[in-house]
């Protein structure tokens, strides 16, 4: 990350920073702790509800309508019903690095994250500030045959190039981006990038999905910097695992 404004300047703005539920973390699956209570994650999402695609200068993320219990995330480690807000990912500059959760240390080159917020608040804004008010559930990307439904968001993004440009994107079912297996890890976090706001229970989930190093060149390809500034390619935008400070991490599966 880079020295002027990467994560490791965050705490000088954001004190939170340093905090006793930061993310992302490193997870190490003999050390996690199977819990049969833990529910089947249920997700069904209306792809009717695909509001666009946007490049927010440090990822780019597809927005969804919030305004109904259209498409939802209930079941797991969460008690009450989720919506679904936007899907974004972070990745690196090379294939040996990129997402923000690590399995064992290892990097993956890319991670999707599907952020929800709990309806039993009036709106994101408010469930951001609440220490149950996000669930965001994450899937690693390993690099192998090329990914089908991940290419129509690939395909998008030559028209979101530069900071602050969005593009209309309809009817995408992120479902279609999920692994088979429902398995999965959860523990108690924060947003991965400013306020850094220790309100998300975290979901992530054990099968990573594929992605082809050509389909990682197009993640690349994008901009941190606006039309007209000296262009910066967007890569390296993760956060690095951040202490544990005694959660207990638990696993969906034995
Ligand atoms: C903080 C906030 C509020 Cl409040 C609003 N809003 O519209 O009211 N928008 N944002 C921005 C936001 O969502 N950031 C965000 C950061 C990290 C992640 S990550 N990687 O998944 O942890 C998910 C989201
Ligand atoms: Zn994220």
């Amino acid at each position: 990350s880079n020295a002027a404004s990467g994560p490791d300047t965050w705490a000088a703005d954001f004190p939170i920073a340093d905090g006793n539920r930061q993310s992302p973390i490193n997870i190490i699956p003999k050390e996690a702790h199977y819990d049969p209570s833990l529910k089947a994650l249920k997700i069904s999402y209306d792809p009717s509800n695909t509001k666009g695609i946007l490049n927010n200068g440090h990822s780019f993320q597809v927005d969804f309508v919030d305004d109904t219990d259209s498409s939802t995330l209930t079941g797991g480690p969460i008690s009450g019903v989720y919506r679904l807000r936007q899907f974004h990912f972070h990745w690196g500059g090379s294939d040996n690095r990129g997402s923000e959760h690590t399995l064992n240390g290892i990097k993956f080159p890319c991670e999707l994250h599907l952020v929800h917020w709990n309806t039993k608040y009036p709106s994101f804004g408010e469930a951001a500030e609440k220490p149950d008010g996000l669930a965001v559930v994450g899937v690693f990307l390993k690099i192998g045959a090329a990914n089908p439904r991940l290419q129509k968001v690939l395909d998008a993004l030559d028209a979101i190039k530069n900071k602050g440009k969005q593009t209309t994107f309809a009817n995408f079912d992120p479902r279609t981006l999920l692994p088979g297996s429902p398995d999965y890890w959860t523990y108690e976090g924060s947003l991965t990038t400013p306020p850094l706001l220790e309100s998300v229970t975290w979901i992530v989930l054990k099968e990573p999905i594929s992605v082809s190093p050509a389909q990682m060149a197009k993640f690349r390809s994008l901009l941190f910097t606006g039309d007209g500034e000296a262009p910066c390619y967007m890569v390296d935008n993760y956060r690095p695992p951040q202490p544990l400070k005694g959660r207990l991490v638990r696993a969906s599966f034995k």
